[in-house]
């Protein structure tokens, strides 16, 4: 049993702008301290015990710069080896909303070097399975979801729902030990670290196709990965069972502060309500002589269970912003996680017996004791010998009698039946040899005689067989290879056929110089991505309604314009790069392993010629002589299997990054369509409302100058110079990462063609962005402009139902309105 207090660590996000002061201390001996510095001034409200200085200790502070791999290297990888060792393990991440939960838990949708811990731990524990042969290794994934104190499977393979309150849900049972089971959470095996991958995509591709602006699931539920692991000596009934919880915690944000309303507030209370329950029973543990712990009270203590307080090596990482505005939530997780850090587990191994091979080994032992006893009582067993066990006896006798060693023995166990069976082999054995003329004069044959005479029966019958059967064989032959001709004919004029077909759809889709999914999904190795768990991502992309011509010219604006579309682009430049790298490493792979073959080759030559030269010579052991050519053949060799095996694990180290690359673009192509399919209902909508103005307008005879300027930037679909902005809200969560990144991007992606950037409204408030042509300082030709473009756009004015051109002519008419707008206020 292993007692610990639970770890606790800090990370702070990355930050640039409005930090506040605080300080880090790594250096001392008793653990690090991270400290917050509150000016008076500064302290409206929440400060009113005028402190100024607030200090936490943890077991490592890891500031703004903390690369993923050093939170993986220093907090997860030691809970992952107790984990191996049969130990429970937990490591979950809590703090405000957009202060890097999921960061640090799943990782950074764009980079390769942005992966989190799930996929690094992954990577890590199958690579121990690999290297340790002496044990088996069993991995099952469970991705449960838990969102407004109701679980839901992200890895159920009934996943087609739109919607995650359509999703089965998870029902807690306990049982009489008060243990806790899932019900409806499935366990789905994971045999290589590709396929555990896979699993933990699908999930979070289910999650992201399950939100919708009034369910961002994503910011306002709890998410735990569990790695379940069975580990056991090949053969052995004992095996050792662990867990490993991997938790991204729901916003811990205050609903005062968040100021929701509706739905939102609902979903607020709700997670407040079960990190309230989380708190109370943190509080429970920490105080001593509590008998009674409130784990029933929320589904996420109940599934958490063990791991607080009880059989779990669990660790926290306390996750910060350090804007200034962001203080107080930053000192209020920092409270939490010190009444965290009191409380004890007790780890024990969880080493239990395999209930199938406990059968199977006792029955064996029941077998043998019951042989003994019948030899001992001298009891005759009743139960006839089988086929085996006549075979397994009779081998045994051809195996002694060839055995030239006069001290080998037949050995076979208490039962008389076979010892009896032996003895009239052997007997029968004998009068073959004398020229088996008893045999015949005996009426009553042994088994042993009658299984013989059966036998030559039966291979006289197995030769007419064998004839038989070689002529179908023949048959089947001539019929295969007309099969085949046929297949191929027809392989053929499926190719012509094809490519007439690809010739009429190329130069259609010239003319109308539409993009589309199709041609990202075309693009270079997107097409290998070929597991099944990633069909589901692949049927959402085609679940969508076929794109009109309109539709299709504006999802090419749409892409694009997307925050995304550089990030996509550099991921599919470095797959590609990274594609040809692996290629050029398979020709090298091939090379050296043709050389190591050559070098053995000419190692056994030289070492023929030199016993051949030995024998000729007459030398007694020329293999003892030092040979400097064979010396040097064996060293190049040596030296060629270290590159070999360096170039395997360089390609081992590549082949993960290029899968993890076509991951994150599928990933991409579903958050494409998704945001695309909002953008354009926005638009649709967008149509509709500047209508009616018109209508009114042109009613009044005024011209009111309102535009509207909702390209998928403004939308929050993508605005590189605001993305910090819309980060906070809950929309915000899968845009860039990195401020400065961002930056670059913005930089990039701004030519003279480029629309002015307009502010960011966030998606998630769902409304068209009204922007009076004030904002641009109007002069009379800009609203000469306005009137212009409108009136030119031929947007049908009336009617409800608006047609995809129509949605596409006003995008386009607004476009044009907005770049021009911005030329002239330049
Ligand atoms: N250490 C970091 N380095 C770079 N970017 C980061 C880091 N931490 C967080 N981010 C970025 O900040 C944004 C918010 O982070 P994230 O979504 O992980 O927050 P969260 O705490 O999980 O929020 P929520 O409570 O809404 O789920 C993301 O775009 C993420 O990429």
């Amino acid at each position: 049993m292993v007692k610990q207090t639970i770890q606790i660590f800090a990370r702070i996000k990355p930050t640039k702008k409005n930090v506040a002061v605080y300080s880090v201390d790594n250096e001392n001996q008793t653990g690090a301290s991270l400290e917050f510095f509150v000016p008076k001034d500064l302290a409206d409200g929440f400060v009113n015990n005028k402190r100024e200085c607030y200090n936490f200790r943890f077991q490592k502070v890891f500031d703004r710069v903390a690369k993923q791999e050093e939170i993986f290297e220093n907090i997860t990888k030691p809970v992952a080896d107790s984990v191996l060792a049969g130990y429970n393990g937990t490591v979950f991440a809590y703090g405000q909303t957009g202060s890097g939960k999921t960061f640090t838990i799943t990782g950074g949708a764009e980079r390769y070097s942005d992966r989190g811990i799930i996929p690094r731990t992954l990577s890590y524990l199958y690579e121990r399975f690999s290297q340790d042969s002496s044990m088996v290794y069993t991995t099952h994934i469970s991705y449960l979801e838990i969102y407004n104190e109701t679980g839901y499977d992200l890895l159920d393979s009934r996943h087609e729902a739109s919607r995650l309150e359509d999703l089965p849900k998870v029902m807690i049972m306990e049982d009489q030990d008060q243990n806790i089971h899932l019900r409806n959470l499935s366990l789905q095996q994971s045999a290589s670290e590709e396929e555990a991958l896979n699993l933990l995509f699908l999930g979070d591709t289910n999650r992201m196709i399950a939100e919708t602006p009034m369910n961002q699931a994503s910011t306002r539920s709890h998410c735990i990965f569990t790695v379940h692991l069975c580990r056991r000596e090949p053969g052995s009934a004992t095996m050792q069972r662990s867990k490993l919880h991997l938790v991204d915690l729901a916003g811990s944000d205050r609903v005062s502060k968040t100021g929701l309303n509706g739905q939102l507030l609902t979903d607020a209370k709700y997670i407040n309500l079960s990190l309230h329950y989380l708190e109370q029973v943190i509080i429970a543990l920490s105080e001593k002589n509590r008998s009674h712990i409130p784990y029933r009270n929320s589904m996420l203590t109940s599934v958490l269970r063990d791991s607080l307080g009880g059989n779990c090596m669990t660790t926290m990482i306390a996750t910060m912003a350090v804007e200034r505005r962001n203080l107080e939530e930053s000192i209020s997780t920092c409270r939490f996680a010190q009444r965290v850090a009191v409380i004890k587990n007790e780890a024990i191994l969880n080493e239990e017996l395999d209930p199938a091979l406990l059968i199977a080994s006792l029955k064996r032992e029941i077998l043998s004791l019951k042989e003994e006893l019948a030899m001992v009582t001298g009891e005759q067993r009743d139960d006839q010998l089988t086929p085996e066990e006549i075979q397994k006896l009779e081998e045994l006798v051809k195996a002694y009698l060839d055995d030239p060693d006069s001290d080998v023995t037949l050995s076979l166990g208490p039962d008389m039946r076979k010892i009896q069976y032996c003895f009239s082999l052997l007997k029968v054995i004998i009068w073959d040899k004398k020229g088996g003329k008893k045999r015949c004069s005996d009426d009553k044959a042994t088994p042993a005689a009658t299984v013989r005479e059966e036998e030559i029966q039966h291979s006289h019958q197995s030769a007419g067989e064998v004839a038989k059967l070689k002529e179908m064989l023949g048959q089947r032959d001539s019929e295969i290879s007309i099969l085949v001709k046929m297949l191929k004919k027809e392989k053929k004029r499926a190719q012509d056929a094809a490519a007439q077909l690809a010739h009429i759809t190329n130069s259609q889709s010239q003319s109308t110089s539409s993009v589309s999914t199709v041609e990202l999904s075309q693009e270079g190795s997107m097409e290998t991505i070929s597991a099944d768990h990633r069909g589901r991502a692949i049927q959402y992309m085609k679940r969508g309604p076929k794109l009109s011509m309109g539709k299709q010219e504006a999802f090419e604006i749409f892409i694009r314009d997307h925050e995304d579309h550089l990030t996509i682009e550099d991921n599919k430049s470095l797959l590609k790069q990274r594609s040809a790298e692996a290629r050029e490493l398979g020709e090298e792979l091939n090379e050296a392993r043709n050389r190591i073959t050559e070098l053995k080759k000419q190692l056994d030559v030289r070492r023929r010629q030199r016993a051949a030269y030995g024998v000729m010579e007459n030398h007694t052991g020329p293999e003892e002589e030092f040979d400097p050519v064979e010396e040097n053949l064996c060293k190049h060799i040596e030296e060629e299997k270290k590159g070999y095996k360096s170039i395997v694990g360089r390609l081992k180290a590549l082949r993960t990054e290029i899968e993890h690359l076509q991951l994150l673009l599928e990933r991409s192509k579903v958050k494409l369509q998704k945001d695309f399919h909002k953008w354009w209902s926005q638009e649709a909508s967008s149509l509709q409302e500047s209508e009616s103005e018109a209508a009114a307008q042109s009613h009044t005879g005024t011209l009111n100058n309102t535009i509207q300027p909702s390209s998928p930037r403004a939308l929050g679909f993508g605005a590189p110079a605001l993305s910090s902005t819309v980060r906070d809200s809950p929309a915000g969560r899968h845009r860039n990462p990195d401020p400065s990144i961002s930056s670059v991007q913005e930089l990039r992606s701004f030519t003279p063609e480029s629309k002015p950037p307009v502010p960011a409204v966030p998606a998630w408030q769902n409304k068209p962005v009204n922007r009076k042509v004030t904002d641009f300082t109007p002069s009379s030709e800009w609203k000469t402009l306005t009137s212009a473009t409108i009136s030119s756009s031929s947007i049908p004015l009336t009617g409800d139902q608006k047609t995809d051109a129509d949605i596409l002519a006003f995008i386009r008419a607004r476009q044009n309105l907005v770049s021009r707008a911005g030329k002239h206020k330049q």
